[in-house]
């Protein structure tokens, strides 16, 4: 069994991460995370706070001279905010006064920044959270619902694929596929696991120059008008054994997984696997991969399905898409209602994204090596990365020659 937790707020003192029942033997460093943060900063329209916010990592356990011990895997991740929110986001009680009273600087900010947030955001979690959880201020939910968790998730997720990759030679690779109407074309090439670093070069993570383009565009003209933009973002995992997941019950099946987990993205209002949609609109003759066999290989002559069928793996290449909805702080403010007052008002403004879709990418692809972890953790087990990588070989070996589908 693998499991993991996330903790912290946005302007708490850090993030922290926890993953459990990965075997020993994962080769990692604080370097490979922190990289592999600086990556999920990228993106063109992101706010202010991501050209500052240094992401600094720290494992606390698990790890011993860069390889994984088995026990639980334990991070934390540094909020650059900090110094300015230690009195409003204090663990411990504070007085406000008599902070102001220390004549420090910043006192009127901080009083300011202390003050409750009674004017919800639309698209936020902030009217529901107060209703849900008892809260007079926004403050409480707004922090914890804050995309900023998406670090924790990102830093575990590249603990996931380093294990993927070293354990079994599976790489995932995620760009962007629209923002707002701006789109690659529909006949642009897939990206490889090679691809990576051209991906991160681009301002919006994709390889269609055009696209790319129209997107930033797309980002200027939103930014120009106080407006903000979501779009579609896909993730592309390679060589993957057939059978992760199982047809057997509903939430075994990897497909289910797989858009449970990347719906739990802050944002995410769609997942699509393979064709998804299109294939709805499709006839079953244009719709499903024929099969046929070659040099003594079965294999699909199309990936509509995007390498699952019934719940499982394929082998085929996995392909999901996930659907952002615009960023919710909308800076051309929305009506909303001062909660104190019960009069109409405008939603609170600061400083925000005015589209993360890029970085939502990389968030994707740490979910889908989350979950493509858990799964072969659950059918190959091991206790050791050496151990689970014999019992995946043996796996495939004994697959009746018949039904191969790798050479
Ligand atoms: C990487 C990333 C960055 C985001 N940045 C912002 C932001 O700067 N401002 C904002 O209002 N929402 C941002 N969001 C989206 C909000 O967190 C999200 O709209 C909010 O949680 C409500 O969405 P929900 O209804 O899906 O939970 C971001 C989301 C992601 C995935
Ligand atoms: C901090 C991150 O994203 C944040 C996500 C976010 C939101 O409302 O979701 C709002 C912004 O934070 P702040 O209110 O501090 O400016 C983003 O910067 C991050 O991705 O690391």
């Amino acid at each position: 069994m693998l499991r993991w937790l996330t903790a912290g707020e946005s302007h708490g003192p850090s993030l922290m991460g926890v993953i459990e029942g990965l075997p020993a033997g994962v080769e990692v460093t604080s370097q490979n995370i922190a990289d592999a943060l600086a990556r999920r900063r990228l993106g063109y329209g992101r706010g202010a706070r991501m050209q500052f916010e240094q992401d600094v990592v720290t494992f606390i356990g698990g790890l011993r001279h860069g390889v994984s011990l088995g026990s639980p895997l334990s991070l934390q991740i540094g909020n650059s905010e900090w110094p300015k929110w230690e009195t409003v986001m204090a663990p411990d009680p504070v007085e406000a006064e008599a902070y102001a009273a220390s004549n420090d600087v910043n006192a009127e900010k901080e009083i300011a920044r202390n003050r409750p947030l009674t004017r919800p955001r639309p698209g936020h979690a902030d009217l529901v959270g107060m209703q849900k959880y008892g809260f007079d201020d926004a403050r409480p939910v707004l922090e914890r619902a804050s995309a900023r968790e998406t670090a924790a998730r990102v830093a575990l997720g590249e603990i996931a694929a380093r294990f993927l990759e070293q354990a079994y030679g599976i790489r995932l690779v995620s760009h962007t596929v629209a923002v707002g109407t701006a789109a690659v074309s529909d006949d642009a090439p897939l990206p490889g696991p090679d691809d990576v670093a051209r991906l991160d070069a681009d301002p919006v993570r994709t390889l269609d120059e055009d696209g790319s383009a129209a997107m930033v565009a797309e980002i200027d003209s939103a930014k120009k008008s106080g407006d903000t933009l979501g779009g579609v973002v896909e993730v592309c995992a390679y060589n993957l054994p057939p059978g992760l997941g199982s047809h057997v019950h509903w939430d075994r099946r990897l497909d289910s997984r797989l858009a449970g987990a990347l719906m739990g993205i802050q944002a995410i209002k769609g997942v699509e696997v393979g064709d998804g949609f299109t294939t709805a609109r499709r006839r079953g003759s244009e719709a499903h991969d024929e099969m046929e066999r070659t040099d003594g290989v079965i294999r699909r002559r199309t990936n509509r399905a995007g390498g699952t069928e019934g719940g499982m793996s394929t082998g085929d290449v996995l392909r999901v898409r996930a659907a952002m909805k615009p960023i919710s702080t909308v800076p051309r403010a929305l009506a909303t209602v001062d909660l104190a007052t019960g009069e109409a008002a405008t939603a609170i403004h600061q400083r925000s994204d005015v589209c993360a879709v890029p970085a939502a990418g990389v968030v994707a692809e740490a979910m889908v090596a989350l979950v493509l972890a858990e799964a072969c953790v659950e059918k190959f087990g091991g206790d050791s990365v050496a151990e689970t990588r014999r019992n995946y070989e043996s796996y495939l070996a004994n697959i009746p020659e018949l039904l191969t589908t790798w050479e």
